[in-house]
């Protein structure tokens, strides 16, 4: 009986993940990505493959004239410097303002007090959903810096799980864990998504990307920020899993995992996307 409703659960997952990736297919939402340089260019590949539509539109400039035709919005603050900030804001802020999502990635926040003040600010804002390695999830939730890795995780995911709690509690929004276990939750639901392989870790930006891909699943279904999201996670990995079956190391992965996310079907989403729940 257990066995049956746990199965019944990993189904239901796997047919919320490709009535989610089926949907971007066919709407291709356009999604406003402020990110940083080492990310541009997988991250938009990712949106394309994925179904989506990236545009990287950062000056301060057009946020008001742009801002508007987005379904979502990603802020990434990997390659931060003062000059960005104000955009980031800009386009957060009236992101809000018009009720669309938006998603907020602390790239290596625990790197400087500046990168720390920038995502409490940004915070503020209240993004749908934050996503961050362990670590980034224990220092924002701590609010403090202490020993870093730069882009790079110190911790276990499942390490952030409390902090992760906590912070979506004080924030108000969906908070979510990157590694080998991705842990999405909104303060009291916890779940893990499964898929994946180590390999993604070496593989430059993939956390970024996999945040790109949440930003545009929740533009598909704003109301259910949660369920959007961990299913981003279970898609992008297990187009790492069929993309590592074809590679040699990471920079074949990098092509066949984006090739792979192109190429999903319905049966293999259904079969193989594996989320169960931990609270
Ligand atoms: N040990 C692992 N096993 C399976 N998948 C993993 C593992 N570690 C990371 N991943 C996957 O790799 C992707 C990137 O996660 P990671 O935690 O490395 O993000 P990140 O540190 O923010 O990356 P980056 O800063 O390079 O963008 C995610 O999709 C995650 O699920
Ligand atoms: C390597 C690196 N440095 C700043 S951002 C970034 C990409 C992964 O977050
Ligand atoms: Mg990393």
């Amino acid at each position: 009986m257990a066995d049956q409703k746990q199965q019944e659960v990993i189904n239901s997952w796997g047919l919320k993940s490709w009535t989610y990736l089926s949907s971007l297919r066919q709407q291709s939402p356009l999604i406003q990505c402020i990110t940083n340089f080492v990310s541009m260019d997988i991250m938009a590949n990712t949106l394309l493959a994925a179904g989506a539509s990236p545009a990287m539109v950062h000056s301060i400039l057009e946020i008001p004239d742009f801002t508007p035709h987005t379904k979502s919005v990603l802020i990434n603050v990997g390659t931060l410097t003062p000059d960005w900030l104000p955009a980031m804001k800009a386009a957060a802020g009236l992101a809000k303002q018009l009720g669309k999502p938006w998603v907020l990635d602390p790239a290596a926040v625990g790197a400087s007090s500046f990168r720390l003040k920038a995502c409490l600010e940004l915070i503020e804002l209240k993004p749908t959903v934050i996503r961050g390695n362990g670590s980034e999830i224990i220092a924002l939730s701590m609010a403090s810096i202490g020993s870093t890795k730069g882009a790079d995780s110190l911790h276990e995911s499942s390490d952030a799980i409390e902090s992760a709690k906590s912070l979506a509690k004080s924030s108000g929004s969906i908070v979510a864990i990157s590694g080998s276990v991705d842990f999405v939750t909104d303060g009291e639901r916890v779940v893990g998504a499964h898929n994946g392989v180590p390999m993604m870790q070496k593989i430059t930006a993939s956390g970024c990307s996999v945040t790109a891909l949440i930003a545009a699943f929740v533009a598909i279904d704003p109301t259910h920020a949660f369920e959007a999201t961990a299913s981003a996670f279970s898609v992008f990995g297990l187009a790492g899993e069929i993309g590592m079956e074809l590679s040699l190391g990471p920079a074949s992965l990098r092509m066949h995992l984006i090739d792979s996310l192109h190429r999903l079907d319905q049966d293999t989403v259904l079969d193989r996307v594996t989320i169960t729940s931990f609270s």
